[in-house]
């Protein structure tokens, strides 16, 4: 069956457990996506990562239209075979990178024009021209183009910015009627900062495009933690229920738990990778830096409990030789053994909503992981 579906299963609080259907299979809400930016979920194998839990991935396309191009991976027979992920692959829009990533950004009504940060040569991302891109790797759920504003920003530039970003939500869906498969699906993406009236208007607008899904843009920029969540507070709740909410780029466990507390569906995060390439594990009593000397005889594993080889079979002493020797699988462990860890934080809320007790395993949960044993 083609068709993109979300059902919401139950609400405790705010929070909610929901499961969306699309042609490539089911994922389970609340939902944590790795991300496989340049068509790779770094320095590791697919099977390991559907293997952690993860129903769906987030390929990049500001990375995928530079190398090895839309085109290329679409006579290739799209991203799922290109990278063999045969479940639903998420892309972003790429305006977030560009804006990030690239030189020379020149940003009109039309798109941004950039030069590529790899060979200096010259692009133009619209909303039309990222739809396409999109098509052509072959997206489960795409974004629209959006322009996610720095922090801090004035009103003002924030509400133009805001108002643009509309008008590419709309422009993008018109693109994604011409060129989609039945059962991809559109996010629309709210902006307005940090400002709620500016948010409302975001929501509404977009709602009055209508779209399957709503993204959360312009968060985890610099606010901190505690803006977010008031942001989160003034924001899902005008979004309609029946439709997934994606926060985009968070985050650490505790923003985890608390977007989630805040009504929040769907993550995107480069946290519990690329910090496990650096050193970083996250347990359950706060994150612990394994090329510490604390571990350097510690024969015990990551967590015992985990059902994943890096956390449950390999001693921290391993893991910390690995680190200090500048070994390949030193960056593949601590990133499996991360990606493990998010899950089985997912897994836990989606059954403690489903038990009427999401308040408490927050409360728990926090004061273990702020306790910080390790
Ligand atoms: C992931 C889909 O993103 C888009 O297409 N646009 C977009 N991306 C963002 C990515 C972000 N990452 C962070 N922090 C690490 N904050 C982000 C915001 C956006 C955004 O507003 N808009």
């Amino acid at each position: 069956m083609s068709e993109f579906i979300f059902n919401l299963q139950k609400t405790d609080g705010q929070a909610r457990r929901g499961e969306i259907t699309t042609p490539r299979g089911k994922i389970q809400t609340p939902a944590f996506m790795p991300v496989g930016t340049a068509g790779t979920v770094k320095a590791m194998q697919t099977r390991d990562v559907k293997a952690t839990g993860a129903d769906i991935i987030l390929g990049n396309t500001y990375h995928l239209m530079l190398r090895p191009t839309a085109e290329r991976v679409a006579r290739l027979g799209g991203l799922h075979h290109f990278m063999q992920w045969d479940g639903p692959i998420l892309t972003d829009s790429g305006g977030f990178q560009v804006m990030s990533l690239s030189k020379l950004r020149k940003l009109t009504e039309e798109g941004v024009s950039f030069q590529s940060h790899i060979d200096g040569s010259r692009h133009m991302l619209t909303p039309e021209r990222s739809i396409e891109i999109q098509c052509l790797l072959g997206a489960d759920i795409q974004m629209q183009l959006d322009e996610c504003p720095p922090f801090p920003i004035t009103e003002e530039a924030s509400r133009e910015s805001l108002e643009l970003s509309i008008r590419w939500a709309k422009r993008s869906k018109d693109a994604f009627e011409k060129l989609s498969k039945p059962g991809q699906a559109l996010f629309g993406i709210v902006q307005g900062s940090v400002f709620e009236d500016q948010r409302k208007r975001s929501a509404e607008g977009l709602m009055e495009i209508g779209f399957p899904g709503y993204s959360v843009g312009g968060l985890a920029v610099g606010e901190g933690q505690e803006q977010m969540f008031r942001v989160l507070d003034f924001t899902t709740p005008v979004l309609p229920k029946d439709r997934p909410r994606y926060l985009m780029g968070v985050g650490k466990p505790p923003d985890l738990v608390g977007a989630v507390e805040r009504g929040i569906d769907m993550f995107d995060c480069v946290m519990p990778t690329r910090s496990g390439r650096h050193g970083q594990a996250f347990t359950w009593d706060g994150p612990i830096n394994i090329k510490n000397a604390a571990y350097v005889d510690d024969g015990t594993p990551l967590d015992a409990d985990l059902d994943c080889p890096a956390s449950r079979d390999y001693s921290k002493a391993y893991i910390n030789h690995l680190f200090r020797a500048g070994e390949y699988l030193a960056a593949t462990l601590l990133s499996w053994h991360n990606l493990a860890f998010y899950q089985e934080l997912m897994a836990r809320m989606r059954t403690a909503i489903e038990e009427d007790r999401f308040a408490a395993f927050a409360a728990e949960f926090r004061a273990r992981y702020s306790a910080g044993a390790a």
